[in-house]
């Protein structure tokens, strides 16, 4: 049975819920259990901190498990990345008090407060650089106001509990994050075929749109440039004569242009469905 590590809180717990459900998983009911078994699907879910998904993983007594890119640098852990699962975005960042400095290189020789030490150490010894690093468990924003730190890094996604600090982020981000499944370095991941195949194929429909139209057969390559599909459109002959109808995914983000630069052309009756789930 393959055995996997799922958020039970925090900002990825429900979407990672979620997008295996989406992959025909069965997900707890009861926000308060902490296993739940799919026998169908031979998988079994353990609902863990976020913090300590790597930890598990990274020791191999839980075969992947989904969590933080920046939470997986953190823990320093053997295990790597196996999937991009596209939420939880969030970049890390150095913010300090509005006016007081301006550049990421001066942060040598400075008390830099955070949750995610491993990360702050990681870029320390990258660029050569000396500092003092306050290890804290949340609500690090107010670190600089209460004279615990000169700056801090941190998660930063609107920037709204930033500026609600009077802090400015300064440099470029330290890394940008999102939810990741995650496997064992060096172990046979072929067990895992399956359910990556699934979550891919999730990722894809969420993506992706069919857009389909007809349009003058000798617009046909004209049109099809437009919509190139992933693999090839599919083309089907028209009962009207000289016409065809075509079919293809388009990225979900600028499909409106993609159907106004087809209508444009002479395309006509250009639907757009969703897809609920694909294998490619
Ligand atoms: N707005 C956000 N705030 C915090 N973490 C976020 C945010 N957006 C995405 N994330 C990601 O969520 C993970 C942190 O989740 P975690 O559950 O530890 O903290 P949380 O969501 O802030 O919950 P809590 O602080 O209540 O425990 C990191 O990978 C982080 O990049
Ligand atoms: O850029 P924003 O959209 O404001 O989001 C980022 C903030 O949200 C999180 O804090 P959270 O509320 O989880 O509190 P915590 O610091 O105790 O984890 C994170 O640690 C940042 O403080
Ligand atoms: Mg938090």
């Amino acid at each position: 049975m393959l055995r996997i590590a799922i958020p039970n809180k925090g900002t990825l717990s429900q979407p990672a819920s979620q997008i295996l459900r989406d992959a025909g998983y069965r997900q707890r009911t009861d926000p308060k259990d902490l296993i739940c078994r799919d026998e169908a699907n031979n998988v079994e879910f353990f609902y863990l901190r976020p913090r300590d998904i790597a930890t598990y993983v990274g020791s191999g007594d839980l075969d992947l498990g989904i969590t933080g890119r920046d939470l997986l640098v953190d823990s320093g852990v053997p295990a790597t990345e196996m999937l991009d699962l596209n939420f939880g975005g969030a970049t890390f960042r150095w913010a300090v008090p509005t006016g007081s400095f301006t550049s990421a290189d001066e942060i040598g020789g400075k008390r830099i407060a955070t949750a995610y030490p491993g990360v702050v150490q990681r870029y320390l010894a990258e660029h050569d650089l000396k500092a003092d690093v306050v290890r804290l468990d949340g609500a690090v924003e107010n670190a600089v106001r209460l004279g615990v730190a000169d700056l801090i890094a941190d998660v930063v996604e609107t920037g709204a509990t930033l500026r609600q600090a009077g802090l400015v982020t300064i440099g470029d981000p330290l890394l940008r994050s999102s939810a990741i499944l995650i496997g064992r370095a060096g172990r046979d991941h072929s067990g895992a075929a399956q359910l990556i195949r699934r979550l891919q194929g999730v990722l894809v429909a969420r993506n992706y749109v069919m857009l389909a139209y007809d349009v003058r057969a000798d617009l046909l390559d004209h049109a099809t440039a437009l919509t190139p599909g992933i693999e090839s459109p599919t083309v089907s002959p028209l009962h009207r004569e000289g016409w065809v109808a075509v079919e293809a995914m388009v990225p979900r983000t600028g499909m409106h242009r993609t159907m106004d630069e087809l209508y444009e052309l002479g395309a006509r009756a250009i639907l757009v469905t969703d897809i609920s789930n694909c294998r490619l």
